[in-house]
């Protein structure tokens, strides 16, 4: 008879894995004490003031910048995918989207439709960067992302210049893009409190990891609430959003009425009200 220890599986080794990391620049330690993992399938989602050291962790956690003290370990072989807050590129020359996804290296036509296809702009490959929408803009960097097949996906405030629908529905494909590659995912947010549903793991920092756990455990934290303080607009507030769709294996949608279409979109009318709902304290309001 088996008497080995029964408990939980052990976790999966993680992709990323910073260990008291620390960056001192100019005298002074921008971030320290970072003990951060990430594991295969996970969202992983950093919030702070700004200044707080957000895109200097998750810069960290992708080996563009080398910690001063601790360390981060990648798995072997790790591929990233990485979206920064800002690219030095001039936006308003022209540059076509599957110029900017094949603009560091060399990618197969087919790739490149597949990954515009992923983020929902297979349509949008010879538009130029300069014209498109600001859902259309991140979906474009997201796709240059994506076309590299990462283990992992950095992205470093992805909904900026977004409105609050459109950044529903890119914390949605967010969500789809993780489970469909089963990659992990390392957001920097935007906002400080929202945070999107699928999040596991929230790491509110200043500086240092003031707290983390769950968006809930989060939001209930006597860290977070005493880091934002009385001025803060809310307490932390979870996006979540509610399925009116299936994906079918075949790729067709069948959308809540029964019918089924080829492709999904907003305005087909098939679609019953998308606003997001915004859970502040547990508490459910609409925006
Ligand atoms: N190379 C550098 N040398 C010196 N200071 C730096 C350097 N890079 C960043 N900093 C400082 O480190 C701090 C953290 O910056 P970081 O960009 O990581 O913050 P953030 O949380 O991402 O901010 P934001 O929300 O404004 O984007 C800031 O005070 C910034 O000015």
């Amino acid at each position: 008879m088996p008497t080995g220890h029964i408990g939980p599986a052990p976790l999966p080794e993680p992709l990323i894995d910073m260990r008291n990391a620390g960056v001192f620049r100019s005298g002074r330690w921008l971030v320290r004490d970072i003990d951060l993992q990430l594991r295969r399938g996970e969202i992983v989602t950093l919030i702070g003031p700004n200044g707080s050291g957000k895109s200097t962790t998750a810069k960290m956690a992708i080996k563009v910048l080398k910690p001063d003290e601790g360390q981060v370990i990648h798995a072997p072989g790790l591929r990233i995918g990485y979206v920064p807050q800002k690219l030095a590129i001039d936006w308003t020359l022209p540059l076509s989207v599957e110029r900017l996804i094949t603009l560091t290296s060399p990618q197969k036509k087919q790739d490149i439709e597949h990954a515009l296809e992923a983020v929902g702009i297979p349509h949008l490959a010879k538009a130029e960067m300069r014209h498109l929408s600001g859902g259309e803009f991140q979906r474009a960097l997201l796709a240059r992302a994506m076309v590299r097949k990462p283990d992992i996906l950095v992205l470093d405030e992805p909904v900026q210049g977004v409105d609050f629908i459109g950044e529903a529905a890119l914390y949605e494909l967010i969500e789809k893009l993780r489970d469909t590659s089963h990659c992990g995912v390392l957001l920097i947010s935007h906002d400080l409190h929202l945070v999107m549903a699928a999040t596991d793991r929230v790491i509110c920092l200043n500086g240092h990891i003031c707290c983390s756990g769950t968006p809930k455990d989060v939001a209930a934290s006597k860290e977070y609430a005493k880091l934002f303080g009385p001025r803060a607009s809310g307490p932390l507030a979870i996006y979540e959003h509610h399925h009116d769709h299936t994906h079918l294996p075949d790729g067709r949608v069948r959308h809540a009425d029964g019918s089924v279409t080829d492709h999904c979109h907003e305005h087909d009318g098939h679609h019953h009200d998308h606003t997001p709902t915004l859970k502040a304290g547990g508490k459910s309001t609409h925006a």
